[in-house]
């Protein structure tokens, strides 16, 4: 199974883009869902977000707050690094059942869509890592345009992450968004031809691909013979 890394800026288009690969029939994991999930009332990742922030941060219904939550650590860099480092484990281990999943049902490509993959390091996994590209104007415009917040908020956000252009540094393939939804999927129609192509030996084993398969493998062989075969392991 090829796993595609997707990432980018905040607003820089990768969700744009998630949808685009979508329409083409190859499934996607979205690391904002999964950290949405993780941070669901009741769950191990909300107990400890709310032990560590207080129940300040929750609305009426217990949910969290996300918009308040959100500019407390965008404005703030410890209680962002905290949050990170609470849901971390709960995030990975989310993203690992969706690729499991979608690798028991045979899927031969799918697209991990992780705002963070570098920052995470979850690029060594994938291959290729694709980063969506805009320059910093357009992604302030659309930011605000599209979350409804001010320029500072805005600014806040977009440094708390690397800078995109240390993301396009490293990446294997740029898509550059600062244009129209029209060139952005003319743009995608030459990285779908990469993107199908199966992957190489040495793309196999140097995206660490095959630790990941022999590790599912045993996961699933464990699985089986617990349940099914019924073995005392
Ligand atoms: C702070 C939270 C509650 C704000 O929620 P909100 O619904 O307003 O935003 P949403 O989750 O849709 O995120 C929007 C974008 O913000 C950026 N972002 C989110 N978390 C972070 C972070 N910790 N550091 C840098 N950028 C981030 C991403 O580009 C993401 O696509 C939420 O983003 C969160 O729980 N973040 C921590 C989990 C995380 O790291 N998520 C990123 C997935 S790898
Ligand atoms: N080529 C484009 N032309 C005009 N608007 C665009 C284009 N690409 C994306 N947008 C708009 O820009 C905004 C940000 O795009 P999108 O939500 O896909 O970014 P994202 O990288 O997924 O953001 P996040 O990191 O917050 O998940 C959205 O409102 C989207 O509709």
């Amino acid at each position: 199974m090829r796993i595609v890394g997707l990432t980018g800026g905040i607003a820089s288009g990768k969700s744009t883009v998630s949808k685009l690969f979508k329409a083409q029939g190859i499934p996607i994991v979205d690391a904002d869902i999964v950290a949405r999930d993780a941070l669901k009332k009741g769950t191990g990742g909300w107990k400890k977000v709310v032990d560590a922030f207080g129940d300040g941060i929750l609305q009426p219904d217990g949910e969290v707050d996300r918009p308040n939550l959100g500019r407390i650590v965008f404005s703030n860099p410890d209680k962002r690094q905290l949050l990170n480092r609470l849901l971390a484990p709960y995030i990975s281990s989310g993203i690992f059942q969706e690729i499991l999943k979608l690798w028991l049902k045979g899927h031969k490509v799918i697209v991990l869509d992780v705002p963070l993959l570098f920052e995470a390091k979850m690029d060594k996994w994938t291959n290729p890592v694709i980063v969506v590209w805009v320059d910093r104007e357009t992604q302030l415009n659309r930011l605000v345009s599209r979350d409804r917040i001010t320029e500072e908020e805005a600014n806040n956000k977009i440094d708390a992450q690397m800078p995109l252009d240390s993301k396009k540094d490293k990446a294997d393939i740029v898509i550059d968004n600062t244009g129209s939804l029209d060139d952005l999927n003319e743009h995608l129609q030459n990285v779908l031809r990469v993107v199908n192509r199966p992957l190489t030996w040495s793309e196999f084993v140097l995206s660490r691909q095959g630790a990941f398969s022999a590790f599912a493998f045993v996961v699933v062989g464990v699985f089986v013979a617990k349940n099914i075969f019924k073995c005392r392991l």
